[in-house]
C-alpha cells in the first residue's frame, strides 16, 4: 500500500534538548494511527512536525510522496484538530466552516453548499446559525472536525481532541471520530496519552518515550507481545504486575520473589538458568482460588468492586493487582490462592527490560 505519510530518520532538537530521536514511521493511506506515551514523550512535537508547526532538525518527512521538510503548514494540505477546538467565537458554525474555503477564494454559494454537506455528515445541520458559545463541548468538537473535513485534506492530525470532554462523551466521540475516518477513507494521526483511546480507535499504535518510538504495531499485538517492560506497563489497564524472579536450574521454571515469600512457577519456554528476569503478569490473567488451592497464596489488602469487575490488591512486595469479572470472592484481610497460566507470563531481562 502507498504511504501517505513517511518519516525517515527524523530528529528534533529544541536547543540542547533532543525531543525526537531517529523517528521512522510509515503511515499507509486510510490508516488510523495513534501516538501514545507519557507526558513529555514528544508525541505533540511529532504531530506538530507533520503539520509544519515545528521544523525538523534532521531526516525527511514526505506526505503523499512529496518532501515536506521546508513546505509551510498551509501548503501541506493536512488539517489539525485541537483539544481547544480553536473556533472563531465571533463567527457562526457555518462561518467557521466556510472561512477556510472563503480565504482560498471559493465562491460564497459553493462554500455554503460544502458547509451544508459536511454538517449533514457530522450531525450539525440544525446548528449552523449558532455561535460556538451556544454549543456543548461535544458539538464544538464536531465543528472543529467539520472544519477539518471541509478542506478534504491529505491527512487529519488530532491533538488530544477529546481531553476537554467528560468520560461518557469521550467514549461516544471516539466512536464518532473513528466512524468518520472510515466513511471519509481518511488518513488520521491521533495523539493521546490515553492508551484505551489509542487501543480502541487505532489500526496502528505508536508508543513513545523520551523522544523514542519504543514499539509500533497493531493494538492487540502490543498487548500480547510488548517488546519491553515499558510498553508492557503502558498498554493495558490496570497495568501489568511486575515481579523480580530468577530462572531455576532446570531453565523451565522461575523463583518469583514476593518480598517475604518466594514461589516456584513454570514457564513455557526455556530461559538461561540463573538469569535474573522480571516477570510480567496482567491483572486479568491471574485466577483467584481458595487459599491452598492455587500455585501460591497471598494476603488480600484491598477489594474494590465496580459491579461488573472487581479489583483485588495483594499486600505482597511488590503489590499484585488482580481483576476478576463480576463481584469476585476475595475478602480484604483473608488469604487467597493465585493461578497463572505459563502462556500468559511475559519475561523481560532485568537490566535491559527487553522481552525474552
Ligand atoms: N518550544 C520548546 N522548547 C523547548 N523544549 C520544548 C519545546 N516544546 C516542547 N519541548 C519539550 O519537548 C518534550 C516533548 O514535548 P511534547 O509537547 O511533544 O510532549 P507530549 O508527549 O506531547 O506531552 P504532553 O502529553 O504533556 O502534551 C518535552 O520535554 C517538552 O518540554
Amino acid at each position: 500500500m502507498t504511504s501517505q505519510i513517511e518519516l525517515s530518520g527524523v530528529n528534533k532538537h529544541y536547543g540542547a534538548f533532543h525531543a525526537l530521536k531517529n523517528i521512522n514511521l510509515s503511515i499507509a493511506k486510510g490508516t488510523f494511527v495513534a501516538l501514545v506515551g507519557p507526558s513529555g514523550c514528544g508525541k505533540s512535537t511529532l504531530l506538530r512536525s507533520l503539520a509544519g508547526l515545528e521544523s525538523i532538525s534532521e531526516g525527511e518527512l514526505k506526505i503523499a510522496g512529496e518532501r515536506m521538510n521546508n513546505v509551510p503548514p498551509r501548503k501541506r494540505d493536512v488539517a489539525m484538530v485541537f483539544q481547544s477546538y480553536a473556533l472563531y467565537p465571533h463567527m457562526t458554525v457555518e462561518e467557521n466552516l466556510t472561512y477556510s474555503l472563503r480565504i482560498r477564494g471559493v465562491a460564497k454559494a459553493e462554500a455554503r453548499k460544502a458547509a451544508a454537506d459536511v454538517a449533514a455528515t457530522t450531525g450539525l445541520s440544525h446548528l449552523l446559525k449558532r455561535y460556538p458559545r451556544e454549543l456543548s463541548g461535544g458539538q464544538r468538537q464536531r465543528v472543529a472536525m467539520s472544519r477539518a473535513i471541509i478542506r478534504h485534506p491529505k491527512a487529519f492530525l488530532f491533538d488530544e481532541p477529546l481531553s476537554n470532554l467528560d468520560a461518557a462523551l469521550r467514549v461516544h466521540m471516539r466512536k464518532e471520530i473513528r466512524a468518520l475516518h472510515d466513511r471519509l477513507h481518511a488518513t488520521s494521526v491521533y495523539v493521546t496519552h490515553d492508551q484505551i483511546e489509542a487501543m480502541t480507535m487505532a489500526d496502528h499504535v505508536v508508543v513513545m518515550r523520551e523522544g523514542v518510538i519504543e514499539q509500533q504495531g497493531k493494538p492487540l499485538d502490543l498487548y500480547d507481545k510488548p517488546a519491553n517492560k515499558f510498553v508492557a506497563g503502558f498498554i493495558g489497564s490496570p497495568a501489568m504486575n511486575f515481579i523480580p524472579a530468577l530462572v531455576a536450574e532446570d531453565g523451565k521454571s522461575l523463583t518469583i520473589d514476593l518480598g517475604t515469600v518466594k514461589h516456584r512457577i513454570a514457564i513455557d519456554h526455556q530461559v538461561q538458568t540463573g538469569r535474573k528476569v522480571t516477570v510480567g503478569i496482567r491483572p486479568e490473567h491471574i485466577g483467584i482460588t481458595a487459599a491452598g488451592q492455587g500455585i501460591f497464596d497471598v494476603p488480600v489488602s484491598v477489594v474494590e468492586s465496580t459491579g461488573s469487575s472487581t479489583f483485588v490488591t495483594a499486600s505482597t512486595t511488590p503489590e499484585l493487582t488482580v481483576v476478576e469479572t463480576g463481584r469476585g470472592t476475595a475478602r480484604a484481610g483473608e488469604m487467597i490462592g493465585m493461578n497463572v497460566d505459563p502462556a500468559n507470563l511475559h519475561l523481560f531481562d532485568e537490566t535491559s527490560g527487553l522481552r525474552l
